[in-house]
């Protein structure tokens, strides 16, 4: 089966992310942008990573992962090139409600990071399921060229509209025309 794509509020979950070199920084600089409750196992720490880890006051534990660390994280990111730590952690998950992501191997996911483009209020979220995650990388850039702008203040004119007219038929054909006129002048 393929991954569901999923618009989470993560702020009051906690993250553990296991692994402070690379591929870590990609995604502990994603992740903080929703979360602050971020900790970080790493034996060794980049200093692109220790920059991110000190600049958002994360909790950092510079060693090895000890079989149940994962204890109390709603959500475990595997970030490291021990290939077997992986595995090991999302058995180690199984029976828990802990989702886990292994940045190395889709068969140890609950879930996998998509590629985004966030304007405002407006993302678009693109995946691969894993298939080419250089295709989501190139697909985020095509769209990040070609979305206008003003979409931010348009949203946020929309949003204002939502909360002041009363709901009904009425406001979705107006809401419709809006959107449409919008489309019309800013997209070919
Ligand atoms: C989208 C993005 C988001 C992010 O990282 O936040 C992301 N990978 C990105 C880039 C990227 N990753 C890789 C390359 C090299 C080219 C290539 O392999 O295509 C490039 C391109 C580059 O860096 O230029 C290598 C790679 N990636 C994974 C493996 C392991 C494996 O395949 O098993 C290997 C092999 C490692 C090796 O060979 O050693 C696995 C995953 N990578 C995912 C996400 C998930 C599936 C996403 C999907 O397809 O839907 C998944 C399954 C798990 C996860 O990470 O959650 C981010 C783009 C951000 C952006 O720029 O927008
Ligand atoms: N998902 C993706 O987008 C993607 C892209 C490229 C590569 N990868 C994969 O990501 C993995 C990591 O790559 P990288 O470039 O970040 O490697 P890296 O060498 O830069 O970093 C590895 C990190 O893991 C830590 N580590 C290793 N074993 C540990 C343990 N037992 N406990 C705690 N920390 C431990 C190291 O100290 C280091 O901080 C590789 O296996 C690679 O195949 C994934």
């Amino acid at each position: 089966m393929s991954y569901f794509p999923m618009f989470m509020d993560m702020q009051n979950l906690k993250v553990l992310v296991v692994g402070g070199g690379a591929i870590a920084t990609e995604k502990l600089e994603k992740l903080v942008d929703f979360t602050k409750e971020i900790t970080v196992i790493a034996s060794e720490v980049s200093v692109e990573a220790d920059s991110l880890i000190k600049n958002h006051c994360l909790t950092l534990y510079q060693r090895a992962y000890r079989k149940g660390d994962i204890q109390g994280f709603d959500i475990v990111i595997v970030a490291t090139d021990t290939v077997d730590l992986h595995k090991a952690i999302h058995e180690e998950s199984r029976g828990s409600r802990i989702l886990v992501n292994s940045v190395d191997n889709t068969d140890y996911c609950d879930f996998i990071f998509p590629s985004y483009v966030k304007k405002d209020d407006l993302t678009i979220a693109f995946s691969t399921g894993g298939a080419s995650p250089a295709f989501a990388k190139h697909i985020r850039r095509h769209f990040e060229k070609i979305i206008p702008n003003s979409v931010g203040d348009f949203l946020k004119k929309m949003k204002a509209l939502r909360s002041t007219m009363p709901k009904g038929k009425e406001r979705m054909k107006y809401f419709d025309e809006l959107v449409e006129e919008y489309f019309r002048k800013n997209f070919k």
